[in-house]
Parts: structure tokens; C-alpha cells; sequence
């Protein structure tokens, strides 16, 4: 199966960028995994509600342009349905079996979230009702990713 992760912007934290490497690594063996990074947008000091909806929807549209349409969407939200990692691994599993060779996931910028995102999303997960950096949040899924391989290859390492 082919992963596309779609992020905003470029990892700032040295160990953030060495932890999002490791898994990289062991997920080689799983999957391809690819890592389409967007500019990250200019936001006003204090937006108006107008000024931040406007950003978020130029963010929104750049990171859509690099989501295949034949491409299964998973949109990272905080609002969006909380799974365990064995139902993330289900979920993967259960796209592999439909024949669904082609899956991205997609992280919002600081900012969030444009509607239009949401609408083109196939699934909405969170990986708790906090809230995480988005930076943070790439290295989570990396981490989660590895783990539903782990989870459906029956291999240790998910305690
Ligand atoms: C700083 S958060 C944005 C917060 C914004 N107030 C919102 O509610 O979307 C940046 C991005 O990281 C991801 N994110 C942060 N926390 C998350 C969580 N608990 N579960 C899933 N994704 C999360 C989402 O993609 C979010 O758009």
C-alpha cells in the first residue's frame, strides 16, 4: 500500500525530525511511506475571524492539491473519532482488503483545520481530545503507523 503524509511546513525541532527518521526506517520494510510537506502560510498577529478563515482556506488548498482523488483521505482532527490503535490497524487492514492501494493522511497547520478539508476527508481521527503541535503530531502518526503494521503482522512490539 502506498502512504502519502501531508503536512504544513517543515519540522523545526531537531528531535522531532530524528524520531520521524526512525520510523521512517522501520517502516520500510511495510511501506512505502511519502512525506508531501506545504508551505506554511502567513497569519496576522491577531486575525480577525475573516483574516484566519481566509489563511486556513489557502493552507487548505494547497495541501489538497497534493492528495490523488483516487487517494483514501484520513484527516487528523481533534474533533474527529477516537480510535484505539488496533482499530487504526483494522481500518488499514480493512482498505488493504477492499483493494484500496492508495491512502493519505493529512495533518492541519497551527491554525487548524478549512472546511474544505474536512469535506474531502473519507475518515476523521483523533489521537486524543487534547490538542497536539501539528509538528508533534507527524511524529504520533509515523508512530501509530508502525504500530498498526505491528498490530497486523501479529509482531511484537505493541504492548
Ligand atoms: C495545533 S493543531 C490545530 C488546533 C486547532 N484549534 C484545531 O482545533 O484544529 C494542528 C493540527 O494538528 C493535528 N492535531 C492536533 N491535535 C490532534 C489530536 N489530538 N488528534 C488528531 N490530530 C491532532 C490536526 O491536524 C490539527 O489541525
Amino acid at each position: 500500500m502506498k502512504i502519502r503524509i501531508v503536512a504544513v511546513g517543515k519540522l523545526k525541532e531537531k528531535y522531532l525530525r530524528e524520531g520521524v527518521a526512525e520510523y521512517e526506517k522501520r517502516l520500510a520494510p511495510f511501506a512505502s511511506v511519502e512525506l508531501l510537506e506545504t508551505r506554511e502560510e502567513y497569519m496576522a498577529e491577531n486575525p480577525s475571524e475573516a483574516q484566519r478563515q481566509q489563511t486556513l482556506a489557502k493552507e487548505g488548498e494547497r495541501l489538497l492539491r497534493l492528495v490523488p482523488e483516487r487517494s483514501f483521505l484520513i484527516v487528523l482532527d481533534v474533533k474527529g473519532k477516537l480510535l484505539s490503535s488496533e482499530a487504526l490497524a483494522k481500518e488499514l487492514a480493512s482498505l488493504a482488503l477492499q483493494g484500496q492501494s492508495d491512502l493519505t493522511f493529512l495533518i492541519g497547520g497551527a491554525f487548524g483545520l478549512s472546511p474544505a478539508v474536512r469535506d474531502r476527508a473519507d475518515l476523521r481521527i483523533s489521537f486524543s481530545p487534547m490538542t497536539f503541535t501539528h509538528q508533534m503530531v507527524r511524529l504520533l502518526l509515523y508512530e501509530q503507523i508502525y504500530r498498526a503494521f505491528k498490530i497486523n503482522r501479529g509482531e511484537k512490539y505493541h504492548w
